[in-house]
């Protein structure tokens, strides 16, 4: 049960206001990627960078998919892929050899987005002598990518969440990904549909101490919040449509939005990515 003392306001570290924006540009422009990993901008939102057929057809192939899978109560949903979340190293591992292959496959398309994506940042990490490249273990790689699509019934879709906590879970101290934390983590998400209304994302002006995320018990889980904590949290509502790519310091709570409703669906491509050294940028899901 929640008790009153968990339920104080969260405290933490939240940006200036020329930090706490979503800079909006009409193209995909990988700069603006490296000021996330950086932290010099809390998001970037690229409107339209996913034109509506190439989105169209990807969504379709995971609709279709007889690899799509059910999440659990932590995050309702459908996915593809592997993710990381309060698991060990070797589950995760086992499950992204078996997802890759699978997500190659999904991802064979024209004008596949993540290439684009992941070909643009890696030239402009090389200006800087970096590259971008799946987390490793004892030669064995993180996987490639997630789809998702969230289906939570309650006040969110996807509760209020911080994607760095996991990055300290002892169970994957031994993972490269362990080496990123403490750096800004830049979630990548590129929206495949998202018809009608609703599916904001929600993202509060937050980095939660370690003294908030303990008493809470979501030091390495960093999900969920309760949204009593964060009423008085600065706070924006991203709109996001279909083709839209948006990267975020993920470090920030954030949550999503249910649809208005029930019958619609919001699908995203999603990773991570966040610099392990100053020369490599590690990615996973
Ligand atoms: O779907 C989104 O916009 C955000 C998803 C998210 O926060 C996550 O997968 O951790
Ligand atoms: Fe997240």
């Amino acid at each position: 049960m929640t008790s009153s003392l968990s339920l104080r306001p969260i405290t933490g570290w939240s940006g200036n206001k020329d930090y706490f924006t979503f800079r909006e540009y009409d193209k995909f422009d990988p700069e603006a990627v490296i000021d996330v990993l950086d932290g010099k901008v809390a998001g970037v939102m690229f409107r339209g960078m996913v034109a509506p057929e190439v989105a169209a057809n990807i969504s379709q192939r995971f609709w279709d998919s007889p690899h799509r899978k059910v999440r659990g109560v932590e995050a309702p949903g459908y996915y593809i892929g592997a993710y990381t979340w309060n698991k060990p190293t070797g589950q995760y591992l086992d499950e992204a050899e078996e997802a890759n292959p699978i997500l190659r496959d999904l991802l064979d398309v024209p004008n596949d987005p993540m290439k684009e994506f992941y070909a643009g940042l890696g030239s402009s990490l090389a200006k800087r002598g970096a590259v971008v490249r799946p987390a490793e273990h004892e030669g064995r790689s993180a996987a490639i990518a997630l789809f998702r699509s969230w289906h939570g019934r309650g006040a969110f879709a996807l509760e209020p969440h911080d994607d760095d906590s996991q990055c300290s879970d002892p169970q994957m101290a031994d993972f490269e990904r362990n080496r990123v934390f403490g750096n800004p983590i830049a979630a990548l998400n590129i929206c495949l549909e998202n018809e009608g209304g609703g599916g904001r994302l929600v993202y509060w002006n937050i980095q939660p101490d370690l003294e908030s995320k303990r008493r809470l018990g979501v030091e390495y889980t960093g999900s969920p919040y309760p949204h009593e904590c964060l009423v008085d949290v600065e706070s924006k509502w991203i709109d996001v449509h279909a083709g839209d790519v948006y990267v975020f310091n993920g470090a920030h709570v954030h949550a999503v939005e249910p649809n208005t409703t029930e019958r619609q669906t919001r699908t995203t491509l999603a990773a991570m990515m966040a610099y392990a050294d100053p020369q490599n940028v590690v990615t996973w899901s």
